[in-house]
């Protein structure tokens, strides 16, 4: 159909997948995702012992999106790697966010020769806003270097990395200089949520969420705008890499933006765990209907094709 895209060699039916966190957790949640319409999937970011998180409420709706400080609850990297052995259909990405550099080191070992089997994917999270004492190395260039250096000495198949928003050009810079550095890092996914924001209840007076005093990462329509920044900052910079968007996404509209912008794939995070696993259903069919509109028969026909003033 015309939303068919090719990602790295595997063939998907549409660009869409689910934000890694967001409906993939546990086997109930990956069922639903394997049983959508989204083109391809993603797990929970894993560490490799099993986690519980950080103590509930942990997410909330907000009024123009979602807060979360959800503290990497998840199953134990054993779970996420035995489901990719076993998972058969749409593309897979299995999303790796250790506690430490050795901790990822050991998991991305691990999973090579799974990903060599399966075709499976690894997207290396380095954003996490949300583990207390854990600060995102994603805002560490100098131990990112040496994360992205250390894991792409083990794992000689491409992955990608989930990166942090970046609000300042010369970030972006110094952030590319890093990722062109790394014949094996293949694709970008920008963003992560806006780490460490606080949404506030006036009638009650009080935050949102329980962790961390109500200070957790934002998503939705909050983040819009600088999601398709980073995507195209990242897309300019990086000629050789995809960039996956990621971040305000509850529509063809948007998710036609971070298309023009630069993204191959587009990951929907807040709005999907607002509205279900339904919502791949209803973005596809406006995406379509938004092709026909502009007369465009491929994503490639407008893929980065962003126009300046
Ligand atoms: O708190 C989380 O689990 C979490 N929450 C986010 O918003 N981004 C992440 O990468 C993670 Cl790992």
């Amino acid at each position: 159909g015309a939303l068919t895209t090719t990602f790295l060699g595997h063939q998907v039916s549409n660009p869409f997948l689910n934000a890694a966190g967001v409906l993939c957790r546990t086997p109930e949640d990956l069922l639903q995702l394997a049983s959508s319409v989204s083109g391809s999937m993603i797990t929970k970011s894993c560490t490799v012992e099993p986690r519980e998180g950080n103590p509930e409420p942990r997410y909330a709706a907000a009024p123009y999106g979602s807060i979360n400080s959800m503290g990497l609850p998840n199953l134990g990297f054993e779970f996420y790697k035995q489901f990719a052995v076993e998972h058969r259909g749409k593309l897979l990405f299995i999303s790796v966010s250790g506690m430490s550099m050795d901790e990822n080191v050991k998991m991305a070992k691990d999973l090579l020769p799974v990903a060599k089997e399966t075709g499976c994917i690894m997207e290396l999270n380095l954003s996490c806003p949300n583990v207390p004492g854990k600060p995102q190395v994603g805002y560490d260039f100098t131990t990112m270097r040496e994360y992205l250096q250390r894991v792409s000495s083990v794992y000689d198949a491409p992955f990608g990395v989930k990166l942090p928003p970046y609000f300042d050009i010369a970030h972006f810079d110094q952030a590319a200089a890093i990722f062109n550095e790394i014949p094996q890092v293949a694709f970008l996914t920008c963003v992560n949520s806006l780490g460490n924001g606080l949404v506030i209840d006036v009638d009650t007076e009080t935050v949102a969420i329980k962790p961390k005093d109500g200070f957790g990462g934002l998503g939705g329509r909050y983040i819009l705008p600088t999601a398709l920044a980073n995507v195209n900052a990242f897309y300019r910079r990086c000629p050789t890499k995809l960039v996956v968007g990621c971040g305000g996404v509850y529509s063809a509209n948007e998710a036609f933006q971070h298309i023009l912008a630069g993204a191959s794939l587009v990951q929907v995070g807040t709005a999907l765990h607002e509205e279900g696993p339904q919502i791949f259903q209803r973005v596809v069919d406006e995406f379509a209907l938004l092709m026909r509109a502009k007369g465009y028969n491929t994503i490639d026909d407008f893929k980065g094709k962003l126009k300046t003033l």
